[in-house]
């Protein structure tokens, strides 16, 4: 998917909502478990519910890695559920030296191989170029590099000083605009680092930011929008947990859409008053 196309999709949903697929086996609601496939009913009933409020799905891969053969499985099943008008986000936060990262790329990006079509992936930057440029290789697939993440941890490194008052995450940003452009980059920034993104803005003007953290993590979408927003939108926000498990009843996937619908009406009044 193009730059354009997701911002038209932006457009005509009102929405720069993303909804993390972070499907946690242990949490389904008890209904479910007597199913075949707890794990793809459950990812079926959300995407129906919610993709009409959002733009984009993220599955977590580490919920689907950690249960083995039957989790690449469900994750595999999964995407075929997702509109072909979605723009899809395998977070898996790969990167490695260059042979290794070609074979993570094509995990994700090549379906003949592996049964995977993602339009992007996530990747550390802490390796340098040569563990990055494998996954721009490939025509039409994003990369979405992280540069200031939502955890506390992120202070231990990512704030650090560097010469001339740079600091080690305006440096990954600066850096990485030598590697692709706008059009196939993109960065993770959290919510709960939106007094940062004035400046993430004036180093990124034209790309799009990943923006996990708002819902359980307590990042304002308010602010988010405000200091985040460029002339294109620029922001897929991403709520995981305070969707998906909104209820763990029978009615999970109808509390599910409210919630995306709340976050979605909220988008449409930004989007008014940030793009007009
Ligand atoms: O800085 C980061 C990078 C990635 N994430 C991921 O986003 C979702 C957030 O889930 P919530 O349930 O909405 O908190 C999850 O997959 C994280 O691994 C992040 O939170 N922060």
């Amino acid at each position: 998917m193009t730059k354009q196309q997701l911002f038209e999709n932006i457009l005509k949903k009102r929405s720069f909502l993303c909804v993390g697929l972070d499907t946690d086996i242990t949490k389904l609601p008890k209904h479910l478990l007597k199913l075949d496939n707890p794990v793809v009913e459950f990812n079926k009933q959300i995407i129906e519910a919610t993709a009409e409020y959002c733009v984009s799905f993220k599955p977590n891969t580490a919920f689907y890695e950690s249960r083995g053969v039957k989790g690449w499985q469900d994750l595999e099943q999964t995407m075929e559920l997702i509109p072909s008008d979605i723009f899809t986000i395998a977070d898996a936060k790969r990167g490695d030296i260059g042979n290794t990262s070609e074979m993570y790329a094509r995990a994700f990006f090549n379906k003949k191989e592996s049964g995977f079509d993602f339009d992007s992936v996530t990747v550390a930057p802490y390796m340098g170029v040569d563990s990055v440029s494998p996954f721009l290789g490939f025509e039409d697939k994003w990369v979405i590099l992280l540069a200031l993440t939502s955890n506390n941890g992120s202070k231990d490194f990512q704030f650090s000083l560097l010469d001339g008052d740079e600091r080690l995450y305006e440096k990954v940003i600066k850096q990485a605009h030598t590697w692709a452009n706008a059009d196939r980059l993109m960065f993770v920034v959290g919510a709960t680092r939106a007094s940062e993104l004035e400046i993430i803005r004036k180093l990124a003007p034209d790309n799009f930011l990943l923006v996990p953290g708002v819902g359980a993590q307590g990042g304002s979408l308010q602010e988010v929008a405000q200091f985040g927003m460029n002339a294109t939108c620029g922001l897929l926000v991403n709520s995981s947990r305070g969707i998906i498990y909104a209820s763990n009843g029978e009615d999970f996937a109808e509390k599910a859409r409210s919630e995306a619908k709340k976050l979605r009406d909220e988008m449409d009044v930004l989007l008014d008053k940030y793009l007009g």
